[in-house]
């Protein structure tokens, strides 16, 4: 948890908690929080006979034994800073309304004398989402021990006992949220990925889906929205300026609330592929990404415009055309060689920036051996083979899909679905280009070739003579 630090809390007579800083982050997810997580659960698995752990592990909450239960009263404000400058520290998804604070338990089960440990601290908390807690303790710790409980806990309690539901949030806090495997990154071990994963079941959704638990938004909070500058099919995106660093950037919001955790993921695909890419000059730039709202929010570099032809453009020259061909060549190769491929390279999706030209919108992102799902892009791009499922050659669907993209700039209006055209198109066949030179109307052909291996691969077509330096007069764009 970024801007935060651990505490270790002491419960004690109400009124009287303590804290002790630590030097860590408390739920970053790091391997040496799963490791000091690790050592509580086996600490608390260890002191079955013994209602305070021995050894002090920095999450651990210790129940002085002495101590009369009855005037317990936590709240996750004694021992958490606001979730909102924690931004990094995702919310674990969970069923508790966390705006009911502090609400008596009734039903609270009578401690029983012989049973120690983990049920005696549950009871300590008298939490009123008692089962809940029961089943995550069964997932954390699995044991038996839980049906145990349930027999027990139906004696109403008869002290006045109080339970922040905060604190069962804490209580789920303590299992890191889930990590998500990045199907681009290869190169990732499980254990690295989620120490946990083996332990978790019911804490295990994929993201929180709700504003953090203190009802404050982590967009609002952290950005000031200037201006909306684009929206596609699935999403909104706004200029923002961040308001900690003062530095502008495009917030892209998607626009359909995402309630399955499926869904979530499949548009969680988009931000794994950036951040798997890495930086390039000619991609854009991927800072952050969360949910909010069952909404999936990702910071990213804030371009100029998009070269859709929707916008007015004065692109039309060749020299103008070949430097988009092959800046974004130079970006094709760059994530064909990490083994992914775009599947949706067009106008609307090149934006530019001082003069440099960057992909973006990565959400039909796939892998080149086809071991992904594979989306579509727009189908005004799309070569016949794909029409025709075959997916052999994804990289150089991007290739046809960037040769369309450049034939719509000369043509300087949208590619129809469908008609004379779009067959023509995916037949090879491109009309004369008056005012461009047969090498120019060569390369273009080749990239739309019908025949995907016949296509310039992206390597080849950055090394191809035409964006020779020394073949051009008064310009030096291709470096
Ligand atoms: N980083 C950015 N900087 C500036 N403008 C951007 C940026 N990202 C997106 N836009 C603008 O927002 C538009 C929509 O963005 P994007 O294509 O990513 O959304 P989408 O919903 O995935 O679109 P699609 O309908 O193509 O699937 C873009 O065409 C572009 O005009
Ligand atoms: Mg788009």
């Amino acid at each position: 948890m970024k801007g935060s630090v651990a505490r270790h809390l002491t419960v004690q007579k109400l009124g009287h908690v303590s804290f002790k800083p630590l030097q860590q982050p408390s739920f970053s997810i790091s391997l040496s929080d799963s490791f000091r997580f690790q050592s509580l659960l086996e600490s608390e698995a260890q002191s079955a006979d013994s209602i305070i752990p021995s050894s002090s592990p920095p999450l651990d909450i210790d129940i002085d034994s002495n101590v009369d239960d009855k005037d317990f009263i936590l709240s996750q404000d004694f021992f958490c800073t606001p979730d909102y400058i924690t931004p990094d520290g995702q919310y674990i998804s969970n069923s508790l309304d966390c705006n009911k604070e502090n609400i008596a338990c009734p039903k609270s089960p009578e401690k029983i004398k012989t049973v120690k440990s983990k049920r005696q601290r549950q009871d300590g908390f008298n939490l009123s989402c008692h089962e809940q807690v029961v089943e995550l303790a069964k997932d954390t710790f699995g044991t038996d021990e839980i049906n145990t409980e349930k027999a027990i806990g139906t004696e109403p309690q008869k002290n006045h006992s109080y339970v922040s539901q905060s604190a069962v949030a804490l209580r789920c806090r303590v299992m890191p949220p889930p990590c998500i495997k990045n199907p681009y990154q290869k190169d990732a071990s499980e254990t690295d990925i989620d120490p946990f994963g083996n332990q978790r079941s019911k804490c295990a959704g994929i993201l929180p889906t709700i504003i953090g638990g203190d009802g404050l938004s982590r967009y609002w909070t952290d950005f000031h929205e200037i201006e909306q500058i684009g929206n596609g099919n699935f999403s909104c995106v706004f200029k923002v300026l961040k308001r900690i660093d003062g530095c502008f950037y495009a917030v892209k919001k998607s626009t359909r609330l995402l309630h399955q955790d499926t869904e979530r993921r499949k548009a969680l695909m988009e931000v794994q592929a950036l951040a798997a890419l890495g930086f390039h000059e000619n991609i854009v730039g991927y800072y952050s990404s969360w949910f909010e709202n069952e909404q999936l929010f990702i910071q990213m570099e804030l371009c100029d415009h998009s070269l859709s032809i929707r916008k007015p453009s004065k692109l039309s020259t060749e020299g103008e055309l070949l430097e988009i061909i092959y800046q974004m060549a130079k970006a094709l190769q760059f994530i064909h060689e990490k083994g992914i491929a775009h599947l949706d390279v067009k106008p609307d999706n090149i934006y530019i920036k001082n003069g440099v030209y960057k992909l973006g919108d990565f959400g039909c992102a796939t892998l080149l051996d086809s071991t992904l799902p594979i989306e579509e892009g727009d189908a005004r791009y799309m070569p016949q083979e794909v029409l025709n499922d075959n997916y052999d050659h994804l990289d150089k669907v991007d290739i046809f899909s960037l040769g369309a993209a450049i034939y719509e700039l000369i043509r300087g209006s949208a590619l129809p679905e469908s008609g004379h055209l779009s067959l023509n198109l995916r037949e090879g066949k491109l009309p004369l280009l008056p005012g461009h030179s047969v090498q120019f109307q060569n390369l273009l052909k080749a990239m739309i070739d019908p025949d995907p291996v016949r296509r310039p691969s992206a390597k080849e077509l950055v090394k191809n003579p035409i964006f020779d330096r020394d073949q051009r007069t008064g310009k030096n764009h291709y470096s």
